[in-house]
């Protein structure tokens, strides 16, 4: 921040030889200076109040509406935005975060105007302080530069469908042991589990050897354990409100880095460090003549410098995991449940009736085709109804758009409210509020819902991730009978379309554990994937 006493006027008043200020006049002075400056950082945005669009209430000075926001009131951002919307009577607001204005769109249309319509405006990223200043190059959450521009290309190749032949293999082997995991651990249906953990290793195995042509079974556990965690550490803090920090520069100003501390810092040191370690290790096996078939192979031949590698598997190991377990985890909490049991028979049926009858060939398969309208429709309701990326991540507009009689301004942040355009009854009709495992069945539009985000920098992997989560569900529902578990003290599935996550403060909406059991249709049969 600049000095106040930085301009010749105010030197020469103050410091200088003569000065023309008696000593009372001064103070007056230098009080009068400081008031204006804290006036302008409690009020001021980084774009000004855009006309015609309502404003969030109660905005306090310093920190705007950020106040309940972050998970401070037990709920996500994407219910108070809701509130707000509401409250104001439009489906376009804006708030103020601290110092930065964001216009908050909730209906599915007009964020089908705005994401879709305006993509190419669209494309940045907000810079959010006290954390992209932090890490090293990263392409989710990044604003559009040049590397980060060629980190999606080579990510969009990496993910897109001519390359998945040489990811189903990767997939069989973490795939089996959930399901083996699943099955044994649990004596089959007898004790009561908690499979979150083996669904999120599956994915995140998948991840693992996508980028650097490694498992978690291969590595040291410690090893991974220490950078899954700082991952996660990172994943918590991505585009969250939690820290008033982030968006306030005077608290910057006031409680340096140095002072508070920085989970992001301490975080990204070790996640880079392990980082290393496992791509050193993967230059060794291909220099001696391994043959890997991973991202960082690819990329490389793509002609990316090292950082936009690092840059591109990064963000690939960083966003997998929990997203893709926990539509997955939400599903079988649904199917577990009282509402969803009966309707695992449907849809075993209807597997079995894609396949005439042949289950090896619907399990063999389960990776490479999609074969089952009706799960198929199942996915989509579920990644749906339960918005696990509530709020998306935000973007930036890089230029003008004239919207509604109105500019919205380049530069200005936009936050998709997902969770919301999600149970749009203007969009969905009157059921939008039901979970409805057929909704999707006969519609194959190209945005069934807006989890993945939408537009320009719409999530890369939204296709892979469905193919995961169609074969993970194809799989377990081929293998087991599923219900939740029964007596006092057992976690049931949460199945409310907002309270099924008691993560509130975070961009990922992790699902409240519960404990099921699974019970092998087939027990033989089940063992001969082994
Ligand atoms: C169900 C699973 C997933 C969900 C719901 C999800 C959701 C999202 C969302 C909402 C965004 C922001 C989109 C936008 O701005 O419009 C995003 C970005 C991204 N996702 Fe995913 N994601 C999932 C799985 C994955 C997986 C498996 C990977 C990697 C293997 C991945 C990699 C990325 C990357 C790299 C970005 C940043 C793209 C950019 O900024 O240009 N995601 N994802």
């Amino acid at each position: 921040m600049e000095s106040v006493l930085d301009t010749p006027e105010l030197k020469t008043a103050f410091l200088g030889p003569r000065s023309i200020l008696s000593p009372s006049a001064a103070i007056a002075l230098i009080v009068a200076v400081i008031f204006y400056v804290l006036y302008d950082q409690a009020t001021k945005t980084n774009v000004p109040k855009v006309a015609h669009i309502p404003e969030a209430p109660n905005a306090l000075p310093f920190i705007g509406n950020l106040a309940p926001l972050g998970g401070r009131e037990h709920q996500n951002d994407g219910t108070i935005y809701s509130r707000w919307s509401k409250q104001l009577g439009s489906d376009l607001i804006q708030v103020r975060l601290g110092a930065e204005r964001a216009l908050v769109a909730s209906t599915f249309q007009t964020i089908k105007d705005l994401w879709i319509g305006h993509s190419a405006d669209l494309i940045d990223r907000p810079f959010q302080h006290g954390f992209a200043d932090k890490l090293q190059l990263d392409l989710s959450g990044a604003a559009m530069t040049e590397p980060i521009r060629r980190c999606r290309k080579a990510a969009m190749r990496a993910l897109g469908k001519p390359m998945w032949p040489g990811y189903y293999p990767l997939l069989e082997p973490s795939s089996l042991q959930l399901i083996r995991n699943t099955y044994e651990k649990g004596g089959n249906g007898k004790k009561p589990m908690e499979i979150y953990p083996y669904m999120r290793q599956v994915v995140f195995d998948l991840a693992l050897s996508l980028t650097y042509g490694t498992r978690m079974n291969d590595a040291d556990d410690e090893f991974i354990l220490t950078l899954v965690k700082n991952i996660n550490n990172i994943s918590e803090v991505r585009s969250s409100t939690m820290r008033y920090k982030d968006y306030t520069p005077i608290l910057r100003y006031l409680v340096p880095d140095a002072l508070s501390g920085n989970i992001v810092v301490t975080s990204e040191r070790i996640r880079q460090q392990h980082l290393d370690v496992l791509y050193a290790s993967l230059k060794k096996r291909i220099a001696e003549g391994e043959e890997i078939n991973c991202i960082v192979t690819g990329l490389a031949k793509d002609k990316l410098s090292e950082d936009e590698i690092h840059g591109t598997c990064k963000a690939l190991l960083q966003a997998a995991p929990d997203s893709t377990a926990s539509s997955v985890y939400v599903a079988i909490g649904w199917l577990s449940s009282p509402a969803g049991q009966a309707y695992q028979t449907t849809l075993y049926n209807a597997i079995l009736a894609a396949y005439n009858g042949d289950r090896d060939a619907a399990w063999e398969n389960a990776f490479r085709e999609e074969r089952v309208p009706l799960v198929v429709s199942f996915y989509k309701e579920t990644l749906r109804f339960f918005t696990t990326t509530p709020f998306a991540t935000p973007r930036t507009t890089v230029a003008d758009i004239s919207y509604r009689g109105t500019v919205i301004p380049k530069g200005i942040t936009m936050i998709m409210n997902a969770q919301e355009g999600n149970h749009d009854k203007s969009w969905y009709g009157e059921d939008a509020e039901v979970f409805n495992p057929e909704r999707f069945l006969d519609n194959d539009t190209s945005l069934p819902h807006l989890t993945f985000g939408a537009g320009s920098r719409i999530c890369p992997a939204a296709a892979l991730s469905n193919r995961i989560i169609y074969s993970m569900l194809v799989r377990m529902i081929l293998a087991f009978e599923m219900r939740e578990a029964e007596g006092s003290g057992v976690r049931k599935p949460n199945i409310d379309m907002l309270d099924f996550s008691d993560v509130h403060n975070s961009l990922v909406a992790l699902p409240r554990k519960f404990d099921c059991c699974y019970t092998a249709r087939d027990p033989k049969w089940l063992e001969s994937k082994w």
